[in-house]
């Protein structure tokens, strides 16, 4: 594993995006550098060794990125967690609030196997809604969750209140402007 990566310095922040007020994170300056984004995978993939987890719960979009690799290296079954309208088949549905917003997340049903462990991957981690709800979900249809896993964490957002009881872990946190 690289060392140390300083993914500060390749995590672009963008004021006012999407709207007004928002500091966006933006994770595709990890990507566009090789040795970044294989240490976030590193990272990541070391964050989940030696856990009891069966399945990789991927969230649309930027979260996919980061889980797909995650799911190949453990050689673990990836789950996606879409938006509504992009999956085939039956679905099940969660609405949550977002830092600028409102979503939905979908998962088709044949996906959740009951008894099954699930780590929940996504990119950034603010108010937790997004994990909260698709860990719902997992949670309603039978599954359990094993735990949440971040490239970037906005604490400020209150994500560890609203994850609680479930392990978070994150690769780079910020504290606000
Ligand atoms: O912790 P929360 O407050 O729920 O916010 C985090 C979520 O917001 C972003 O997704 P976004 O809806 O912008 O979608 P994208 O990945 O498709 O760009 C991010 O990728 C997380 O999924
Ligand atoms: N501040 C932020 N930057 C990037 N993605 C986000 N998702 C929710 N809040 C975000």
């Amino acid at each position: 594993m690289d060392t140390n990566y300083d993914l500060d310095s390749v995590i672009r922040k963008v004021p006012d995006f999407p709207k007004q007020g928002v500091l966006y994170y933006d994770i595709t300056g990890i990507l566009a550098v090789p040795e970044a984004f294989r240490y976030c995978i590193d990272r990541l993939e070391a964050l989940s060794r030696g856990r009891n987890i069966d399945a990789i719960a991927a969230i649309e979009a930027r979260g996919f990125v980061f889980a797909a690799p995650l799911a190949e290296r453990l050689s673990l079954p990836l789950i996606l967690v879409r938006k509504p309208g992009k999956l085939p088949n039956k679905t099940y549905k969660k609405r949550f609030d977002l830092e600028y917003g409102s979503d939905m997340v979908c998962v088709q049903e044949v996906d959740i196997v009951p008894g099954t462990n699930v780590l929940l991957v996504d990119d950034l981690i603010a108010t937790g809604g997004t994990l909260q709800a698709a860990a719902a979900m997992f949670k309603e249809h039978g599954a359990h969750v094993e735990g949440f896993l971040g490239v970037i964490g906005l604490p400020f957002l209150d994500y560890e209140k609203n994850l609680e009881g479930h392990p978070v872990d994150v690769l780079q946190v910020y504290h606000g402007e």
